[in-house]
């Protein structure tokens, strides 16, 4: 296999309003390759929108999210270098599964075979021929993943990926976020399941009403508390704003 190269997300004084809301309030940390982060905050903390911002769909108002030390637009060959699940409904429900994957490929210039390699890792092969909208959630899920896998590329994001999965499915993504973080790429998820995160990630970024609330190892988070869970509600117990929450 050829070696990974590290490569980092930076967010540096990122800032987003909607209107009056203020989405995400001046928020900085750093995703480190070779680990798997963890992405946590209440409803409405900010997780998605800085997703966005990581990945040019939302412009920041003020501040940066570099991939590699340069904004996502400026990368040349985007899904080579980053690979993301944002919406699993996203893929239109007419589409077949490895259609999907081979338009993305050929647009992005990668080899078609890619396609049923990825087809293949994901357990999505002998249904490669199906529509999007004749699919479950978890199979939608999956084939997202798939496209994030596409560009083998050495960061990694994904906004709740267990979503929909059955125990099968959760079993398999917490497997495939450690390896791809043991081959030394940068895997940034977002997730509600603490227990989940407490066996998945070594790593948490909190954030609560757009701040940043902490950013550190779930060994360290969990040190003072009984579970990662408690560590995590005592953290978040005054940035619960509903009212926030789309
Ligand atoms: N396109 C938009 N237009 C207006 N407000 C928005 C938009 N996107 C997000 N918001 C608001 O910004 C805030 C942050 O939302 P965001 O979806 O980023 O939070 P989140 O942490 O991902 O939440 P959840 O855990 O519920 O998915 C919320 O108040 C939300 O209502």
């Amino acid at each position: 296999m050829d070696t990974i190269e590290r490569v980092s997300i930076e967010c540096r004084g990122l800032r987003k309003a909607y209107g009056r809301t203020v989405a995400v309030d001046g928020l900085s940390f750093t995703v480190e390759p070779g680990r798997v982060t963890g992405f946590v905050g209440p409803n409405g903390a900010g997780k998605s929108t800085t997703m966005r911002m990581i990945l040019g769909l939302d412009r920041p108002d003020a501040g940066a999210a570099l991939v590699g030390g340069q904004p996502y637009r400026d990368l040349r060959t985007p899904l080579r270098r980053v690979g993301a699940l944002l919406d699993a409904g996203a893929v239109h429900p007419g589409r077949r599964a490895r259609d999907h994957l081979l338009w993305m490929a050929q647009s992005n210039r990668l080899p078609a075979r890619r396609t049923d390699e990825v087809l293949e890792l994901v357990g999505l092969a002998t249904v490669a021929r199906r529509r999007a909208g004749d699919m479950s959630l978890g199979m939608r899920q999956r084939l997202g993943i798939a496209a994030a896998l596409l560009g083998d590329p050495p960061v990694l994001m994904f906004d709740e990926p267990v979503n929909g999965l059955d125990p099968q499915g959760v079993h398999w993504v917490r497997g495939l976020l450690r390896g791809l973080a043991a081959q030394g790429r940068t895997v940034f998820v977002s997730s509600h399941l603490m227990s989940e995160l407490a066996d998945t990630a070594d790593h948490l970024v909190v954030i609560g009403r757009g701040r940043l609330l902490a950013d550190a190892s779930v060994r360290d988070l969990t040190a003072g508390a009984s579970t990662l869970e408690q560590a995590y509600l005592e953290l978040t117990r005054d940035a619960v704003d509903y009212g926030r929450a789309s």
